[in-house]
């Protein structure tokens, strides 16, 4: 049996066995149900409003209590509390209910409680960027598991999602789960009695990296960089992590593996070395960010800019709050896109949500008034992620970042564009990239833009592309994507995914093969988990990875 015919039964198993988890945690939901408590005694919580109402239509004329808002002020003046004198701060502790986030010098939280026991690199030089400007000296957060043989050729180096930090896998220094934990490990799909695995915070990141939460160097108070951060390129994130490999004396890497935005970054790591990265991975990646990826960013980054906490990138420091609604905001919408409606049908449905647990009440749902604050199931789960991410990640990191993402383009009118205003801003400093002067064949390429079926005896998992009106930018993609044409590459994506929706994955596969490279694995998912199908279905992708590193 094939692996894709015993793919809808693992999922079905992996989604049935997500449900009850997920039902289990719901039923045990302390944080997100304690910031829903009303913030005044008085007023009612939100199961009460609901009961009261059906109950006596004349309440209805009374205004009612919006809990979801409530939350956000009470955040805020939590944030001021931790920051003010001792005695306030012990009222505020007797009333605070959680424990997200600890200070550093103001009210924006200090990170290092979502992630410790890193390694850090300094790089005192500077870093010559894409869009012209200077990183007068950078630090990279870094983990690694396994041991780097003599040869120093074993390295495989993860390149991470959006807002990830190094940690990706537990270890003495820090034993929380990483975000990857059941993929890295002695016979893991990232076998550590084979490989020496390096992962690193990205740069623009605040987990540990140089980012816009960082002091600035130019400052002379070394005030953070704010918004003053320069703008990064998917290239720029990649030279630095390549500085570290330098650092630790890797010359050559076994493996650059990614997922989403890590995806582009394994692409940019044999684009810019090809002789140094031996074999890429691409996990729910891309090679072209589309219009429809960078609208779903700019929405995230539009809230978040106007929250006016935000204050155009300049809210640290002890007298500022973080835009902490923007970003609980921007994480809601985020959400939205990294899951899929098919997976929520099955796990929430229409579901309304119920009385608090412990409240004793449990109304039958036709007692259940609708409420403008979260109401579905699925309305409180969007809440929760939201809520539980808005402090735990730099809002300016988020803006950055994404931005460097919707930036990325692999075509080779891009690339060479690129390429002239690094050189014109930097002039002898950076040496060319340019990608190599191919012709592609135009047999393969009528082939990938035909409607036909595939013929008989090419790559099952391949499939054509069906309308070349919307693809007119593949063979300018296929010339940028020359460089990788001796790479070996796997490509893995989720039938599900609507952030890098999956005929990107088929596009970058068909583009290599185009630009020469015979040696492309393509594998698409039917999971339901859209986008986070790369974080929790380590039976299919670690499979794949697995026999793709054998
Ligand atoms: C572009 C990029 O950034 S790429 C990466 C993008 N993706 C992410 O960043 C996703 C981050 N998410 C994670 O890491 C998740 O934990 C995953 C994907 C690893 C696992 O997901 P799952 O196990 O399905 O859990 P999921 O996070 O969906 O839900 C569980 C949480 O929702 C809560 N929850 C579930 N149902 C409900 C509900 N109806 N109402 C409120 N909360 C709910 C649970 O209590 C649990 O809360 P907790 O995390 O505080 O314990």
């Amino acid at each position: 049996m094939s692996w894709l015919s015993t793919q809808g039964a693992r999922q079905a198993l992996l989604a049935t066995t997500k449900s009850s988890r997920a039902a289990g945690k719901a039923r045990a939901l302390p944080s997100t149900w304690s910031s829903w408590q009303p913030s005044s005694p008085s007023a009612p919580s939100t199961s009460q409003h609901r009961l009261v109402s059906t109950a006596s239509p004349v309440v209805g004329m009374a205004t009612p209590a919006f809990e979801c808002l409530d939350a956000h002020e009470a955040r805020g003046r939590r944030l001021m509390a931790q920051h003010a004198p001792p005695m306030q701060q012990q009222q505020q502790q007797q009333e605070d209910v959680s424990n997200t986030a600890s200070t550093s010098s103001g009210p924006e939280p200090s990170y290092s409680f979502v992630t410790s026991g890193y390694q850090l690199f300094h790089h005192n030089e500077p870093l010559y960027l894409d869009y012209g400007r200077v990183l007068p000296e950078l630090q990279l957060a870094y983990e690694t598991w396994g041991t780097l043989n003599e040869a120093k050729d074993n390295a495989i180096l993860i390149h991470t999602g959006l807002s990830a930090s190094s940690h990706a896998k537990s270890h003495g220094e820090n034993p929380a789960r990483g975000w990857w934990e059941d993929f890295i490990g002695p016979g893991k799909a990232l076998d550590t009695n084979r490989f020496f695995v390096i992962c690193t915070n990205v740069l623009g990141s605040c987990y540990g990296s140089t980012g816009p939460s960082s002091p600035n160097p130019y400052d002379p108070e070394r005030a953070p960089y704010g918004s003053r951060f320069p703008i990064l390129s998917i290239f720029d994130m990649v030279r630095a992590q390549f500085l570290l490999l330098d650092h630790l004396g890797i010359d050559s890497l076994f493996a650059s593996i990614g997922s989403s935005m890590g995806g582009m970054q394994s692409i940019a790591a044999a684009h810019l070395e090809p002789e140094r990265v031996k074999r890429v991975v691409s996990i729910s990646g891309c090679a072209r960010s589309g219009p429809s990826s960078i609208a779903l960013r700019f929405a995230q980054r539009s809230v978040l800019m106007s929250d006016p906490n935000w204050n155009r990138g300049h809210y640290y420091g002890p007298d500022r709050l973080p835009p902490h609604a923007g970003m609980k905001l921007a994480r809601q919408i985020a959400t939205i896109t990294y899951r899929s409606g098919p997976e929520w049908e099955q796990r929430f449905g229409r579901r309304r949500r119920r009385a608090a647990p412990g409240s004793g009440q449990e109304p039958s749902s036709s007692e259940l008034a609708p409420a403008l604050c979260p109401d579905f199931e699925i309305e409180s789960y969007i809440d929760h992620q939201g809520e539980s991410f808005c402090l735990k990640y730099d809002a300016n990191s988020l803006i950055y970042i994404s931005k460097a993402m919707d930036l990325f383009d692999m075509s080779d009118d891009a690339l060479e564009d690129l390429d002239d205003r690094r050189r014109k801003a930097h002039g002898q400093e950076v040496a060319s990239i340019k990608p190599l002067a191919i012709s592609t064949d135009p047999t393969s390429m009528e082939e990938a833009l035909s409607p036909s079926p595939p013929r008989a005896g090419r790559r099952k998992h391949i499939r054509t592309l069906s309308s070349p009106s919307a693809h007119f930018y593949l063979p300018s993609l296929s010339r940028g994507l020359s460089r990788l044409a001796d790479t070996p590459t796997l490509i893995i994506g989720a039938q599900s995914d609507i952030l890098f929706p999956i005929d990107q994955q088929r596009e970058l596969a068909e583009c290599l093969r185009m630009a020469g490279n015979s040696q492309v694995r393509y594998s698409e998912l039917d999971a339901p988990t859209g986008h986070d199908t790369f974080l929790i279905d380590e039976i299919n992708v670690g499979g794949q990875i697995r026999g793709f590193l054998a």
